[in-house]
């Protein structure tokens, strides 16, 4: 089975988590994306009513569009009750890395507005321990060759054995990537995280970062999409 297939297995699945009335927060990539059509869907059948969503990144905002979700402003939001969102590393203890597209900050603010986060992932996403995928890190752009260097030391200070810190460009250019919120993004290859919360702590205490890809103790649920269908893990 494809990748593609598995996704749309634990998108299908996020979908029972789904009642008439909900506000939603609406992650990103293409786990979430998938999520997205499969809900302007259910819309458009009548199979579900009244759902409102919060979009976590422009992209985002332009499939929910496309699939007929209603949208509403962040701060229009009085509650968000689901977010149904991907991720790019999750471990047993439901600790994730996301951020590949650079959504994370956005990604982070609702799921932590969220009263259930529900995380779609095919099975390659699950891993013994976080780290082999490099850790994003949203940085300001003003000082951002000093942000690096303090993020370098804080990797280093929790355990990391000499971590690859570099900037996210465009496609193969030199061109930074810019994220939504006009930040950049510091890609760490770490190989591994012996301690995220040691990790996540330090990275919070620099100024110039404005977010980290670490999402610790904000997923409920994990929806697993397999060859046969999709396993739902719950804390
Ligand atoms: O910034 C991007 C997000 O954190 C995505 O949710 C994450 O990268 C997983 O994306 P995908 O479902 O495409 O693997």
């Amino acid at each position: 089975m494809s990748a593609v297939e598995d996704k749309t297995r634990a998108a299908e699945a996020a979908l029972e988590f789904i009642e008439d009335g909900m506000t939603l927060g609406l992650g990103s990539g293409s786990t979430a994306d998938i999520f997205v059509r499969l809900l302007g869907a259910a819309l458009e059948s009548g199979s579900l009513n009244n759902v409102k969503g919060v979009p976590t990144s422009e992209n985002t905002a332009r499939v929910a569009r496309e699939a007929g979700v209603p949208l509403i402003e962040v701060d229009q939001a009085d509650k968000i009750d689901v977010t149904v969102d991907g991720a790019d590393e999750v471990d047993g203890r439901f600790r994730l890395i996301k951020g590949g597209g650079g959504c994370l900050l956005r990604e982070k603010i609702i799921a932590h507005a969220s009263d259930l986060m529900v995380v779609v992932v095919d099975e390659t996403k699950l891993v013994e321990s976080l780290g082999a995928y490099a850790l994003p890190v949203e940085v300001d752009p003003f000082g951002f060759t000093i942000t690096a260097k303090k993020v370098y030391d804080a990797l280093t200070a929790a355990g990391v054995v000499r971590p690859d810190v570099k900037l996210r460009c465009r496609g193969d250019g030199n061109d930074p990537f810019v994220t939504d919120g006009g930040h950049y993004i510091l890609d760490c290859a770490c190989k591994a995280l012996a301690d995220p919360e040691q990790v996540a702590a330090r990275l919070n205490a620099i100024p110039g970062v404005v977010e980290h890809g670490l999402f610790i103790n904000l997923a409920r649920a994990v929806i697993v999409g397999e060859d046969d269908g999709a396993r739902v893990l719950e804390l």
